[in-house]
């Protein structure tokens, strides 16, 4: 068997492993980059792009929908080709992951190897039928994947996740989506936009990443209209008969029903890929879960001489967090043990259902209760969101009582990804509120909302000020 010794060893080519393996080679390392499944990452193959471009067509749907709403009518029916819908989202994916080909096949080929990684100690990884590699550091970025809840685990293939509703060839005709989280809202008010027959079914109470629950409810009101959505569902039974599902459960009308679907996608959260990978034989330090417990400034484990970085770090599993994460742990892996922190940025989670959602600097459930202020806005009197028919939804904003420095938001509306990137601009320049209403606001344009939302945080500042004083 084939003995490498290298530098840094890189366990997946996605977007964590990408970067992590460049950083890596940038500071001059002898870097090799391990990927047991196909090359491509998920954001590209089966994530972010391929989602968004179905939310696309589901929008071009919508958009003709919503036309006669200003007197502008299409007569005759709606027609909607779920082959040529889906052939579009796969030409479009195809290209984009054409692209990340191209960056794979650019590094030499023998820094690429390919099976599935092990540890046999910390310094040491075993590729599944091939070499075994001695490195001096070692980069965990295995991403995630869907977990399945039993209850869904004996539907054979009328079970979908993620991964298979972008290898559809046609739309189906009705879909059960368990988990109102992120991918469930985005995925599952496409469908049900292009014609499918969706349900949303929760548990917990939880909608996407919200946590305000004023927020929340305006989220549930506005999504109201496309789909049932119940995020704490009751739900009786789900079996498989024939090639349907049948689901037994109370619905958004308070009424038990018993439906049958043609699929059930599972969109009810990810794990790390970490389980995989015989951890123990590193003896790394765990946190309170069972994962490695790093640092999120360097991605060092513990004082060991592995890094692990995107969602296989589970800290904030989105594709920028992904490539900062894979930058910071591969720069570092080639300078151990000489480690540095990486920046950091204010955190900011975007969901593309319509109206949008926006989570700007963790949201209101990672800033300690009692110690900030709130200002808000209902976007349903709101001037330009009137104009064009999206006066929908709500946003919250938070600055710290002490100082009246601005702490993040939380929002569901129009242009939520704009509003939510010039909010976290704001946490990231550490702005008080009084310098963001420096700022100008053109008229009329929907961040004259966000000024009236800013307007009242100012106001509750200084009555609470007053109070203090
Ligand atoms: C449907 C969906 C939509 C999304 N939309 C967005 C979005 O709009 N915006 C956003 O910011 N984020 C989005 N995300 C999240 C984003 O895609 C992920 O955060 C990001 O892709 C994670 O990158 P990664 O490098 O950590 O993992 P991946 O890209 O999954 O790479 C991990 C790689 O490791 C390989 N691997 C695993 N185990 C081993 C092993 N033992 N040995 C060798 N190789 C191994 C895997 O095969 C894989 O190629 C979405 C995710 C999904 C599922
Ligand atoms: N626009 C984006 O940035 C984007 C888009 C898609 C995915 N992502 C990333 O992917 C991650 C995973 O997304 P996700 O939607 O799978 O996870 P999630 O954690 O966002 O949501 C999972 C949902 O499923 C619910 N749930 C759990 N068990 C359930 C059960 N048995 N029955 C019904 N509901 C159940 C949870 O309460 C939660 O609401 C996200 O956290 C995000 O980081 C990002």
């Amino acid at each position: 068997m084939q003995t490498l010794h290298v530098d840094v060893a890189v366990i997946g080519a996605g977007t964590a492993g990408l970067a992590a393996y460049r950083a890596a080679r940038a500071r001059g390392a002898r870097a090799v980059l391990i990927e047991g499944g196909p090359y491509g990452t998920t954001c590209a193959r089966v994530g972010c792009m391929p989602s968004k471009l179905l939310i696309a067509a589901a929008e071009a749907a919508h958009a003709i929908e919503r036309a006669p709403g200003f007197g502008v009518h299409v007569d005759g029916p709606l027609r909607i080709d779920g082959r040529e819908v889906m052939a579009r989202v796969k030409r479009e994916r195809d290209r984009f992951v054409g692209f990340v080909l191209n960056g794979v096949e650019n590094i030499p080929e023998g820094d690429r190897l390919r099976g599935n990684a092990t540890f046999i100690d910390r310094n040491t990884l075993q590729v599944e039928g091939g070499a075994r590699v001695v490195a001096r550091t070692v980069v965990i970025a295995t991403g995630s994947r869907p977990s399945v809840p039993p209850v869904l685990s004996k539907l054979g293939d009328r079970l979908v996740i993620n991964d298979d509703v972008f290898s559809w060839d046609d739309l189906p005709k009705s879909v059960a989506v368990f988990g109102p989280g992120v991918i469930g809202l985005e995925i599952g008010q496409a469908l049900a936009r292009l014609g499918v027959r969706v349900v949303i079914l929760g548990r917990g109470g939880r909608v996407g990443p919200i946590s305000d629950t004023v927020v929340r409810a305006a989220a549930l009101k506005a999504f109201a209209p496309d789909f049932c959505v119940d995020p704490d569902a009751k739900v009786a039974r789900v079996e498989r008969v024939g090639d349907e599902v049948e689901i037994e459960y109370v619905d958004c009308g308070g009424k038990s029903v018993t439906q049958r679907f043609e699929y059930v996608l599972a969109a009810t959260g990810r794990v790390p890929n970490i389980d995989r990978l015989a951890i123990e034989n590193a003896k790394l330090p765990l946190n309170a879960v069972g994962a490695p417990a790093f640092d999120r400034k360097t991605l060092q484990v513990g004082d060991t001489p592995v890094f692990i970085a995107g969602d296989a770090a589970n800290d904030m599993p989105l594709l920028h967090e992904a490539a900062d994460e894979g930058r910071i742990a591969g720069d570092n892996a080639a300078r151990f043990p000489n480690i540095v922190e990486g920046d950091r940025r204010a955190p900011l989670g975007i969901v593309f259902t319509d109206p949008q959602i926006a989570i700007v600097g963790g949201g209101c459930a990672t800033i300690p209760k009692g110690s900030f202020i709130v200002g808000e806005v209902s976007f349903e009197d709101q001037g330009r969101s009137r104009v064009m028919l999206r006066n929908q939804g709500h946003l919250r904003v938070y600055a710290d009582s002490a100082d009246g420095r601005f702490l993040g938001a939380e929002m569901v509306g129009p242009d939520a990804e704009h509003i939510g990137h010039l909010l976290a601009w704001a946490v990231q320049m550490r702005m008080t509120v009084s310098q963001m209403l420096s700022m100008p606001f053109y008229h009329p344009v929907i961040e004259e909302g966000l000024r009236t939302a800013l307007r009242d945080l100012d106001a509750n500042l200084q009555k609470a000020q007053r109070l203090a004083a």
